[in-house]
């Protein structure tokens, strides 16, 4: 296949997703939050990813549950599954490449079961999910809360960044994934790397790049999403480009500011409002919206532009699924 043709296909995959749900697909919700919802202690600097560890059957329930709510992406348990994570914990390098591969392994079971049990039932309102395998960024494996801060110190540059996520890259690839899902990116350093690191790897499947944003108005560091996107939109292997884990009230104002700054599709996965706190790791609840506040902003922030919404950390099945109630309606 020519490279025109596969970037084509890579592209196809996920506007095809969008396409079948009516203009507006559905992204899942806090994978972490549903994970300690049904008791999963993961107060650990491999956070979400423990359950891999621990207890994988958890982690295809709550994919499950996620699809009953309506998700179209699945967003797998690797945000916080890294290499040098597992390495650090006395993991050899096999068995950590292992427990990536299991993270799209038990995502896509998830989603088969759920496709072959729904598929032929005549009233099915349901897509066949893609998978979106999730990366988070540098500050997650940190675990030091700098995924809202952007800073990493004078010593982090552009190459260590991109080979902090290699490997881990090639192994999701290599295991299936149907996209890319870059999440919680807090600056301009580390979204040029994850562009640039598609480009040298010459990966064929679709990708997005997410940032966080603590103010409604900059990426986490405080550079502009102007200084940011104009990285991005150079690259032909980035599909898609939005806002993850930022709170609600932030986004339709982010959704405009970004369609003046790319032709991308956009996407939006908001957390709940409320604010993380990286040293205590607990969550304060400064602003906090339920689902109802999700199912009013679900529509404007569609009618705003945004190809793919979704929740992200402090959001379950009901936000997933009152966001698909009402994106339905309107399609
Ligand atoms: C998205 S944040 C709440 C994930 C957890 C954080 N990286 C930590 O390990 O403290
Ligand atoms: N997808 C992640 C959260 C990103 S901030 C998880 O819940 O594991
Ligand atoms: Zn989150």
């Amino acid at each position: 296949m020519g490279f025109e043709k596969k970037t084509q296909k890579a592209m196809s995959l996920l506007e095809e997703v969008i396409e079948k749900a009516g203009g507006c697909a559905v992204i899942d919700g806090g994978f972490a939050t549903q994970l300690e919802k049904h008791g999963a202690s993961i107060n650990d600097p491999l956070w979400s990813a423990l359950c891999l560890i621990k207890d994988p059957q958890l982690i295809k329930k709550v994919h499950l549950e996620y699809l009953e709510a309506g998700a179209d992406i699945l967003v797998t348990s690797s945000y916080q599954a890294t290499i040098p994570g597992f390495l650090s914990r006395g993991l050899t390098m096999e068995e950590g490449e292992s427990l990536l591969r299991k993270s799209v392994k038990l995502a896509t079971e998830a989603r088969d079961k759920f496709w072959e049990a729904n598929k032929k039932i005549p009233e099915n309102r349901y897509n066949r999910a893609l998978v979106a395998a999730s990366i988070g960024s540098y500050g997650a494996y940190l675990a030091d809360g700098s995924e809202y801060s952007g800073c990493y110190g004078p010593n982090v540059n552009l190459d260590k960044l991109k080979d902090f996520h290699r490997r881990r890259v090639q192994v999701l690839v290599e295991a299936g994934a149907d996209v890319l899902a870059f999440e919680t990116i807090p600056n301009k350093l580390e979204a040029q790397a994850c562009a640039e690191l598609l480009d040298e790897e010459h990966i064929q499947i679709p990708s997005w790049i997410c940032f966080s944003s603590v103010d409604g108005e900059h990426a986490s560091s405080g550079e502009s999403f102007r200084e940011c996107l104009d990285i991005l939109n150079r690259s032909d292997k980035v599909n898609a480009v939005g806002i993850n884990c930022t709170p609600p009230h932030f986004i339709e104002n982010l959704i405009s500011n970004f369609r003046e700054l790319t032709d991308k599709p956009i996407v939006v996965y908001p957390n709940s409002g409320e604010v993380w706190d990286g040293k205590d790791k607990r969550w304060l609840p400064s602003k906090c919206f339920g689902h109802e506040t999700f199912e009013l902003y679900a529509t404007r922030w569609r009618d705003a532009g945004a190809k793919l919404i979704g929740g992200c950390c402090r959001t379950t099945p009901s936000t997933i699924q009152a966001i698909s109630n009402v994106l339905q309606q309107r399609s």
